[in-house]
């Protein structure tokens, strides 16, 4: 028996990967994928990459129609949206993972600070579960609602959680300066991301404050036993696909190259979808580009610093690919399900 999946938001950037990964994947099938504006058009119309694996058109978001086809319905929409709809398909019994950050931040007064509105399901965040499987795997197989992590999220906790969980961090002094490609912001008309004013160029954005900021510090803290603070900022590069995410920290306790190695390499040896590089490697996002992978090596400057290169693909393993392996932990199913393509090369 296939699980049936529906996605709300499927004209949009995660949308559209979610088809791309459940076209392939064994034990489900999309029935139903929404879009306000494109009710009615069939989905491989608007993107003719899917023809031959889709035959599904555009329907308006309806929870009670969504509520009687499908098993899990994912939210790839922005802020807001999931908060108001998905209630009703909890309600019914129906799992439910959001891309977006509706049910990321545990407490409602720091949602509505950075996200600039009350937060309207409390008694559903209360029950969600952060998804991020290196940390929370036991629990998300448990859950009805998973909130899906964000890109930067993924990319910056899993290259600080080794050494946070060890202690071996001043826990106050983490820097992540970080790098996503134009992807990163959706599929939305913005003048930012036209190619004339993205393209050949290069910049930070929001460094005075970002919404994963808070996201960051509040996941890290359960692991590191105590509050962290990170200081967090993103650059806009000129490539489509793609997180770089270069992260600084002080070390609390004489540890060399070595046994730096030795920790990452057995904090992630079980996991599928981490790969921890020989010493003095340097991941690019193209070994990742279209695979649910994040690639971490770790170096050590000089005595007392640690510097953490980890990346991911935003759409991948930074959203949609990310949600396919929660899927599958929340269905029983094996977790690598449907995500073992290699990655695009050139
Ligand atoms: N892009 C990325 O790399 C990542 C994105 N995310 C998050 O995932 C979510 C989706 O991102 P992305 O695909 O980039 O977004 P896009 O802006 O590309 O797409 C948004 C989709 O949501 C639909 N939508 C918008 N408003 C509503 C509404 N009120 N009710 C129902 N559907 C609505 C749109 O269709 P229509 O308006 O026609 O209904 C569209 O299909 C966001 O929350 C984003 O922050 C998370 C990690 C990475
Ligand atoms: C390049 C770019 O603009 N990136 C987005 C990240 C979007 C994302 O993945 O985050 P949420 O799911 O939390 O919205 C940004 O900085 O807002």
């Amino acid at each position: 028996m296939q699980i049936r999946v529906g996605i709300v938001g499927g004209t949009g950037y995660t949308g559209v990967e979610l088809l791309r990964l459940l076209a392939r994947h064994p034990g489900a099938r999309v029935t139903a994928i929404t879009s306000r504006a494109e009710a009615g058009m069939r989905v491989d119309a608007l993107f003719p990459n899917l023809r031959g694996h889709c035959e599904l058109s555009f329907s308006e978001p309806d929870p009670a129609a969504l509520a009687a086809t499908c098993d899990v319905v994912f939210f790839a929409t922005p802020h807001g949206v999931a908060m108001d709809l998905a209630p009703q398909l909890l309600a019914a019994g129906v799992k439910v993972i959001d891309l977006g950050a509706d049910f990321r931040l545990r407490d409602p007064a720091t949602f509505a600070r950075w996200y600039g509105m009350e937060h309207r399901a409390l008694d559903w965040l209360e029950k969600a579960v952060y998804g991020l499987p290196e940390t929370r795997r036991a629990a998300i197989r448990e859950a009805q609602l998973i909130a899906n992590p964000g890109c930067y999220p993924t990319a910056t906790q899993l290259g600080f959680l080794p050494l946070l969980e060890a202690g071996l961090l001043d826990p106050h002094s983490l820097i992540a300066d970080t790098k996503s490609g134009a992807s990163g912001a959706g599929r939305a008309a913005k003048l930012p991301n036209l190619l004339c004013e993205a393209g050949d160029s290069f910049s930070a954005y929001a460094v005075s404050g970002h919404r994963h900021q808070p996201e960051i510090e509040q996941e890290l803290s359960c692991w590191a036993g105590g509050e962290v603070r990170v200081t967090f900022v993103p650059h806009l590069t000129p490539m489509i696909r793609g997180i770089h995410a270069t992260l600084y920290g002080r070390l609390t306790r004489d540890i060399d190259a070595a046994d730096l190695q030795v920790l990452y390499e057995a904090r992630y040896r079980e996991e599928p979808f981490v790969d921890v590089l020989p010493p003095g490697s340097h991941p690019a996002t193209r070994s990742v580009r279209g695979a649910n992978v994040c690639r971490i090596a770790v170096h050590q400057p000089r005595p007392g610093q640690v510097v953490v290169l980890s990346v991911i693909d935003n759409l991948v393993k930074g959203a949609s690919g990310q949600a396919v392996q929660n899927m599958n932990l929340l269905f029983g199913l094996p977790e690598a399900m449907g995500l073992e393509d290699v990655a695009l090369m050139p």
